[in-house]
């Protein structure tokens, strides 16, 4: 078994068609163990259809899965995975803790009632463990969402938009839930539409765009160069080489653009705002700016949208 098939996911050559309604083409993707991968892309793109296929609740046309080393459809490999539905309801007569305690059995895993506390205080709904989930708001029954897919400590959770129906705070909840996972060695695949957020955990993105996959990398690979951006007096000669040695640079009045490479090294800028100083530049402003990630999804789906439909 190659490496990659010993992965959290390994899946290739995924393809689902509905009738006449291509829903994926042929996406392969794999994530690795304790990585943080997001699939973008915009509505329709088939994102929720390959997170289905993965788990085995849509069966694919063709294509292989494996999760966390195994064949997708052995339950072994199922019951360490956790999934966050795109639509989820829970039962309204039942309590949080009780939602909880149905899934645990369900799945035929001891988790100590003690255990599915935490899980609850996790996902900030410890003080509401005896409410009936009837009475939950959307955003609470998200979470309760979240605590059912982490409440066995999966290898690898599935998270299908899971900040859909949250408010900033909660929001910036998931995002420290992520990177814990990421910190305890968790593989998370998520989609969601929250690109700002995408960036700030994940590692690495599949972007899909009508079925298929349009663009993959890491955060550095898919933004490539980085640019810092500084508010300038008297730059001189000498002030303005010590830029152009730091990167492509231009400018327009006081104010400039350096063109770093794109993983620039940790001591680049405060060397670079030192050296400018000592050059009796008077410094107003540094601010390291980028293409975000946004801008690199739009640019990648006009120009394949430029290159036609062929479907
Ligand atoms: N059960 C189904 N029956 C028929 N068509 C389907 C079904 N599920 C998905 N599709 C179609 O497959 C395509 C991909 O849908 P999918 O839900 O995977 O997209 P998505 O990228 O998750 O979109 P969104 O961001 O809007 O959630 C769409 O054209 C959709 O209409």
């Amino acid at each position: 078994m190659t490496g990659g098939q010993s992965a959290a996911v390994w899946a290739s050559g995924l393809r689902k068609r509905y009738r006449r309604q291509v829903a994926v083409a042929d996406v392969s993707l794999t994530v690795a163990r304790g990585e943080v991968l997001a699939l973008l892309g915009p509505n329709g793109a088939g994102k929720t259809t390959v997170i289905k296929m993965l788990l085995g609740l849509v069966r694919p046309d063709a294509g292989e899965v494996m999760l966390l080393g195994r064949p997708g459809r052995d339950p072994r490999a199922r019951a360490r995975v956790g999934y966050l539905p795109e639509l989820f309801r829970y039962q309204p007569w039942l309590t949080a803790a009780e939602v909880l305690a149905l899934h645990v059995r369900l799945a035929g895993l001891p988790v100590p009632a003690a255990d599915r506390h935490d899980c609850l205080a996790l996902v900030g709904l410890a003080d509401r463990a005896g409410d009936r989930v009837g009475g939950f708001s959307k955003g609470m029954q998200q979470r309760l969402g979240l605590a059912v897919a982490l409440v066995a400590c999966p290898d690898l959770v599935i998270l299908d938009e899971p900040t859909s129906a949250l408010d900033p705070l909660g929001r910036a909840d998931v995002r420290d839930l992520v990177l814990t996972l990421k910190e305890r060695g968790v593989a998370v695949l998520l989609n969601s539409h929250l690109i700002g957020e995408v960036e700030r955990v994940c590692d690495r993105v599949v972007i899909l765009d009508r079925g298929r996959v349009a663009a993959a990398g890491t955060l550095g690979e898919l933004l490539g160069q980085s640019e810092l951006r500084l508010r300038l007096e008297d730059v001189g000669p000498l002030a303005h080489d010590r830029l152009a040695a730091a990167g492509q640079v231009s400018h327009e009045g006081d104010r400039y653009a350096v063109v770093l490479p794109a993983e620039p090294k940790p001591e680049t800028v405060p060397d670079l705002v030192r050296d400018l100083v000592e050059l009796g530049v008077r410094v107003h402003a540094v601010e390291p700016g980028r293409i975000t990630l946004e801008e690199r999804l739009l640019s990648i789906l006009r120009t394949g949208k430029e290159d036609g439909d062929h479907r």
